[in-house]
């Protein structure tokens, strides 16, 4: 039976891999271990414990405003030391944090195969977004089996000399995250929301917390939701990231807004629940930019490129970059005109279709059976 080793650190990371993490579980055809960095620590086992999972291996890297050189080498660093004593077959990354590029670098120095999934994405742009579309370029090259979320996935792997036989398209499992958020979904835990069942405001749910968007962008940012909470009928709701760079910047100007609401991050299926309730969803983070879509939620996304340019092309979801007047103008012609807000409000199913946890689990059952079937070729 395989031994399979999950090794991620954040908290969508979490999100993207508890569904094939409890699949796996149940499946007697594989052992699983779930290695948490710690990258994220809080998020992560917020996220973790909602899908019931405990990490097995906790490498516990993380300190408060360390580098991403400083992250990296500590993964590794601790990786190295124990890798070896767990006896895998296999290591499983996901997407595109320090934890993916260290947990990948890892396993390849030690000579164990790599699994990467939401693999081959690419924004075309080395630089942005900084550094995640270098660790997924990266970490592509040393990869065994690619399991690529949607076509244009596979065809960007393609374009870049991946070999087809290791490439696999599974749909992202973010949707059959969704999927159980929805059918498991909670009352809102958090106080600040619970008037949410009588709302009648049109609903902003927003977020900022990417590295590009820290520093000058995140005052833009801020600026713009105050000015479109300030319009009749509209109620901003932010979930904020713990990043101290986001919260030190936006705090001052969102807090005691008469119709902004500032919480915590939610746990995940609260935040579902959110995004279901939202009329639209103005975010940075690549979590909305696939979910926000795949609801059918109008998303604005506060980038200027992307790697996911499936809903953007479906057009349910918008690049608008960060300047307040950007932002402001494509929301409230949004919010004011109900054609515009219909023809983005149209589900997107470029991302999957719920089922990419079992293609995630038969393309690694496979990838076993013809290394096996190599292996036992080149004994005889
Ligand atoms: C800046 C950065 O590192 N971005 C990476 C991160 O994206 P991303 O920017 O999506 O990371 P987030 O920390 O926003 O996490 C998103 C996930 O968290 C959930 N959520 C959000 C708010 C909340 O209050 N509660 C909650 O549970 C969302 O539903 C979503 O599933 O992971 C992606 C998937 O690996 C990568 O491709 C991105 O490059």
């Amino acid at each position: 039976m395989p031994k399979v080793a999950f090794i991620f650190g954040t908290r969508p990371e979490a999100i993207k891999c508890a569904t094939v993490i409890n699949a796996m579980k149940l499946d007697r055809r594989f052992e699983p271990l779930v290695v948490s960095t710690g990258q994220h620590r809080e998020m992560l086992d917020i996220a973790l414990a909602e899908f019931g999972i405990r990490p097995d291996i906790e490498l516990s890297v993380m300190q408060p405003r360390q580098t991403l050189s400083q992250v990296t080498y500590r993964i590794l660093e601790r990786l190295s030391g124990q890798i070896e004593q767990w006896g895998i077959d296999a290591v499983v990354v996901h997407g595109d944090t320090a934890s993916t590029l260290a947990g990948a670098l890892a396993a390849f120095q030690h000579r164990i195969p790599i699994i990467h999934i939401e693999a081959g994405l690419r924004s075309g742009n080395i630089a942005s977004p900084y550094p995640e579309e270098a660790n997924r370029r990266l970490v592509a090259q040393i990869t065994d089996l690619h399991l690529a979320p949607t076509i244009r996935s596979s065809e960007n792997l393609l374009r870049e000399g991946a070999a087809e036989d290791r490439i696999t398209v599974t749909g992202n499992t973010v949707v059959d995250a969704l999927h159980w958020a929805a059918e498991n979904a909670p009352a809102f835990a958090e106080p600040a929301l619970a008037d949410l069942k009588n709302e009648s405001r049109r609903i902003v749910v927003a977020s900022a917390h990417r590295r590009e968007s820290w520093g000058a962008p995140m005052h833009e940012i801020a600026r713009a939701l105050v000015q479109l909470s300030c319009q009749e009928n509209v109620r901003v709701i932010i979930p904020l990231h713990q990043n101290p760079a986001v919260r030190e910047v936006i705090l001052p100007y969102l807090s005691n807004q008469a119709n902004i609401t500032v919480v915590d991050s939610l746990p995940y299926r609260n935040f579902c629940s959110l995004m279901l309730r939202a009329d639209i969803i103005i975010s940075d983070s690549s979590g909305a930019e696939e979910e926000g879509p795949s609801l059918g939620k109008p998303t604005l996304v506060l980038r200027d490129i992307t790697e996911r340019p499936e809903a953007v092309e479906a057009g349910t979801a918008r690049l608008v970059g960060r300047s307040t007047a950007r932002i402001v103008s494509e929301a409230t012609r949004l919010l004011r005109d109900p054609d515009e807000y219909s023809r983005m409000a149209q589900p997107v199913d470029a991302y999957g279709d719920g089922k990419a946890t079992t293609r995630v689990i038969g393309a690694i059952a496979r990838y076993f059976a013809a290394h096996t079937a190599r292996e036992s070729q080149l004994a005889n």
